[in-house]
Formats: C-alpha cells, sequence, structure tokens
C-alpha cells in the first residue's frame, strides 16, 4: 500500500446490494489497492463473499473492529468494518431489507469520519427510491451527511455538490429537488452561501487559492436581459456583484447553453449552475468514467462516483471501476491537502 500521509483509512461504503458498488469494490481491491489510499469497507461480509463468487473472483476478508485495525491486515485481504444490520446478495433488485444496513454503512462511516477514526469517507450508490421506500427522508447522501454532522456536531451545514472532472467541475445551486420547485428555492442568498463554500473548500482542500467561478444563468440566455425570464437579472446578478465586493473571482449571470465549450472553459475553475441537471448533463457527458461527486461544506471529506447502482449491470462484471477509483483518488488528495492545510474548515464549518 502507497504511503499517502494519511494517518487514517479511508471509509468506503458499498452503497445499494442491488447496484454495482460490491462489484467495483471487489475489483479496486483486486486490482487497484496498491496504487491507492489506505481504504477499509463497512459493509456486509456475505455479501461481498457472495458477489465475489457471482464474479468469479478471488476474495479475501479481513474482519475488523476499527480502522486503525485496516493497516494491519495480511497482504491481500480486504479490510471490512461488518455491519449490524444483516444485508443479503441482490445484484439488480432492490429488497427493502436491505435499507437499514445501507443507512448504518453511511452512519458508521460518517461517524468515524467526525471521531478523527477515518481520514474520508468514498460511497457506493444508494438506490434512493429503495431507501425512501423504506423510510428515509432524505433526498441523496449529500444531504443526509449534512444531516448526521448537525446532530453529531449541534450546528446546521449547507452541503455543496462538486461534479468533478479533468475537464470540467460544476456545482448545482439547488440539487435534488423537482424542476418544478426550481425558481422558488433559487435565492440570491443561497447563490451566494454555496459560492463562498465553493471558494472556502477549493482553498483549503482542493488546493486553488483563489478559484475562478463561473455562474450560470438560470433562463435561455441568462434571460435575453429581463426579456425571457427575470431570475437572471433579480436574483443571480445581485448575488454575482456582492460575492464580487467580497473578493471572489465570480462572473455571471452566463447562458449556459455557450459556457461548456472548450474555449469557454479555459476561463474558470468551477461552474455553478442553477439546477442539478444544468450541472450534472455536462459533467457526465463530457467524462463518464472519471468524474467524482464530492460533498463541500461539510465538516467531512466525502467523495463518491457519479453513477448510480447500475443495477442493470450488477453481478455481471461490466461495471467500469474508473469513477470509484478516481472518487477514492481524490478523497486521499483531499485529505492530504487539508491535513497539509492544518484544517477542516469549511465556509459554512
Ligand atoms: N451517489 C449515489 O448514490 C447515486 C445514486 N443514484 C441512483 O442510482 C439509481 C440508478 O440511476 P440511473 O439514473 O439509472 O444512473 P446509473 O448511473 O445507475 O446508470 C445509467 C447507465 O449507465 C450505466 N453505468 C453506470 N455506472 C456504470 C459503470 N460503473 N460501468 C458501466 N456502466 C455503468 C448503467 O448500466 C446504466 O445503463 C437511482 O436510484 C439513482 O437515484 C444515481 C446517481 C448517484
Ligand atoms: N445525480 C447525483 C446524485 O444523485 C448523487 O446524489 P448523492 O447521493 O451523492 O447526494
Amino acid at each position: 500500500m502507497r504511503d499517502f500521509a494519511m494517518d487514517a483509512p479511508i471509509a468506503v461504503t458499498l452503497g445499494d446490494p442491488s447496484g454495482v458498488g460490491p462489484d467495483i469494490v471487489i475489483a479496486i481491491h483486486g486490482d487497484h489497492r496498491a496504487d491507492l489510499p489506505a481504504f477499509f469497507v463497512i459493509g456486509d461480509p456475505d455479501v461481498l463473499a457472495s458477489r465475489a463468487r457471482r464474479l468469479g473472483r478471488d476474495l479475501a476478508i479481513a474482519m475488523i473492529h476499527n480502522p486503525a485495525e485496516a493497516h494491519g491486515v495480511p497482504a491481500g485481504t480486504l479490510p471490512v468494518l461488518p455491519l449490524v444490520n444483516r444485508q443479503s446478495d441482490t445484484p439488480g433488485r432492490t429488497d427493502p431489507a436491505n435499507a437499514a444496513g445501507t443507512i448504518e454503512a453511511i452512519d458508521r462511516a460518517t461517524a468515524l469520519v467526525l471521531e478523527g477514526g477515518a481520514a474520508a469517507v468514498v460511497t457506493g450508490p444508494i438506490d434512493k427510491k429503495a431507501l425512501y421506500d423504506a423510510g428515509f427522508h432524505h433526498p441523496g447522501h449529500t444531504e443526509y451527511l449534512a444531516h448526521l454532522c448537525q446532530l453529531r456536531l449541534g450546528r446546521p451545514f449547507t452541503p455543496v455538490m462538486l461534479l468533478t472532472g479533468p475537464d470540467l467541475s460544476c456545482v448545482p445551486v439547488t440539487i435534488h429537488i423537482p424542476i418544478a420547485e426550481v425558481p422558488a428555492q433559487l435565492t440570491a442568498e443561497l447563490i451566494e452561501t454555496t459560492c463562498r463554500i465553493v471558494a472556502a473548500d477549493y482553498r483549503a482542500r482542493l488546493g486553488i487559492a483563489r478559484p475562478r467561478l463561473a455562474i450560470a444563468g438560470l433562463n435561455p440566455h441568462a434571460g435575453e436581459k429581463g426579456a425571457i425570464g427575470t431570475e437572471d437579472e433579480t436574483v443571480i446578478r445581485p448575488a454575482v456583484a456582492r460575492l464580487r465586493a467580497a473578493g471572489i473571482d465570480a462572473a455571471g449571470p452566463l447562458p449556459a447553453d455557450t459556457m461548456f465549450h472548450p474555449l469557454a472553459r479555459a476561463h474558470y475553475d468551477v461552474a455553478v449552475c442553477m439546477y442539478h441537471d444544468q450541472a450534472l448533463i455536462p459533467a457526465k457527458t463530457l467524462a463518464f468514467d472519471q468524474t467524482v461527486n464530492a460533498t463541500l461544506g461539510l465538516p467531512i471529506i466525502r467523495t463518491s462516483p457519479d453513477h448510480g447502482t447500475a443495477a442493470d449491470i450488477a453481478g455481471s462484471g461490466d461495471a467500469r471501476p474508473d469513477s470509484f477509483l478516481a472518487a477514492i483518488r481524490l478523497a486521499g488528495r483531499m485529505a492530504e491537502i487539508g491535513k497539509s492545510a492544518g484544517s477542516t474548515v469549511t465556509a459554512n464549518a
């Protein structure tokens, strides 16, 4: 295992057993472990063993009781912190009985990072609807992690979703909400808070001291000077002006249809978009296999692959591991940068 200058290993959750999370973790452990920062899995060892058999892969598991033991497991074995809530191996098919274990893994990983036992959490993809059906009322990891941090630390956090790939990084200001609710939820305050968190975490966790932010408009042609929608002038432009007055390198509102081509991208480090698909469509289209989803604005480091459960190929061996690998690598880099900066500071921490 390479020395990544981190004292604590990274906690990896498998996500929903209906998906490709277990497939990819098994593949990564078998093929890439030596090139990655130290990590351990929080999951059901029987799910991993069963999935490995389906995939025809050898898998030796070492059960651990705390993250520190991950450093001492025999070479070639995968350290696994077992769940209390047992799960079954159901590739391609969600099972309500698995929900408790899926949530437990996120809870325990977050607690371990907050306590300093783990350096970061890398989450495997969850099936959101399956969790909603089981009573989980948070839209996704992003919002749930903020909730967990608030429960533990007693103050609120604004989580910010960042999709970051080799040639494009994007942040959606509103996240998992219906498109019809976007205009009402999009306030100048939310845009400003999001951009301040982006600027602070780029500095503290991504090593870019003064990132250039390109702020998208909401309406076609950024509202065509108010002729095609008003939010660009009444909500977004005032937020950009305040950010600039505060010393943040922000430009916009920019027409969203022309801000993602290569020449335009050369002018910014991160595109701040007004809604989920405005950010995620360009990010996933340009680099589905290399893009990572990172959560900013929290007192913990969290990354994940950009893709979902891919239940249609779970258990088949066809899942590509690249985005998950990039997520583990980015979590390691963020932990190193945070450590050398001597802080876990975020704008709302
Ligand atoms: N971070 C998370 O937990 C995320 C969870 N999801 C959840 O995943 C579920 C499915 O979402 P979809 O929109 O269908 O997106 P998806 O990313 O799961 O699948 C879209 C298409 O890409 C393919 N694909 C995805 N990952 C792949 C990989 N690693 N290798 C090869 N092919 C891959 C799939 O087979 C499918 O054809 C939903 O329940 C959604 O909520 C979606 C995104 C992120
Ligand atoms: N489309 C991205 C996505 O749904 C990721 O959500 P989260 O579970 O990381 O909050």
